[in-house]
């Protein structure tokens, strides 16, 4: 059996990670979008994550559970390791990560995917206050973070999303067809 692939999303706070993949997983039922962990509160209108505190994330990586995690937004987030039976199963996986973990990803599973998505800085702030979901403040820090640079040496598929979903989204699914042909 061939193992799925992890299709590792990415891209700056609000370029439209969240919205290309709930829209590319309804285009593909076969490609399951991962559950991540964070340490932030559910009601905060974010994707479907499990919600815990701080202590409970930490003991959940002192267990090993986790196949991937990180800080960020002075935040917690992991990526459960429960994901590498649906890869072995020959599934492919979706999730968002940060940028900064690229490089451990490459490691931790034999076949991955990166797709970046990228948009305007004028598009960015727009989203973001749009969105509406943190402060101003927070805001600004996360602009200040949009053109963190990814590692040398990664391959990433490059999806801009500063124009219609859809264009986005039709892209996305045709970077992955080849695998998928
Ligand atoms: N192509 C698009 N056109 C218009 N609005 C978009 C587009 N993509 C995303 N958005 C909106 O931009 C905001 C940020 O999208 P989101 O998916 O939360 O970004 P991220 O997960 O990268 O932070 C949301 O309000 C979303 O509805
Ligand atoms: O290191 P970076 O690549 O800048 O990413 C920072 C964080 O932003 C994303 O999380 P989240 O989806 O909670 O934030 P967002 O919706 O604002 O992108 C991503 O999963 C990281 O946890």
């Amino acid at each position: 059996m061939i193992p799925g692939r992890f299709i590792a999303v990415v891209g700056p706070s609000g370029v439209g990670k969240d919205t290309v993949m709930e829209a590319v997983c309804a285009r593909h039922p076969e490609i399951r979008r991962v559950r991540r962990v964070i340490t932030r509160s559910a009601e905060a209108g974010c994707e479907d994550a499990e919600a815990v505190t701080p202590e409970e994330f930490e003991a959940q990586v002192r267990r090993g559970d986790f196949a991937l995690h990180w800080q960020a937004h002075g935040m917690r987030y992991g990526i459960p390791a429960s994901v590498d039976a649906e890869l072995s199963a020959g599934r492919d996986v979706l999730a968002n990560l940060s940028r900064a973990v690229l490089p451990e990803l490459e490691k931790r599973f034999d076949r991955s995917m990166i797709v970046s998505i990228t948009a305007s800085p004028q598009v960015l702030a727009a989203r973001l206050a749009a969105r509406g979901r943190e402060t101003a403040e927070e805001q600004a820090k996360r602009l200040q973070r949009a053109d963190f640079r990814l590692a040398e040496g990664l391959n990433p598929v490059v999806i801009r999303n500063d124009g219609t979903l859809d264009e986005a989204v039709a892209a996305f699914s045709a970077a992955l067809q080849p695998e998928r042909a």
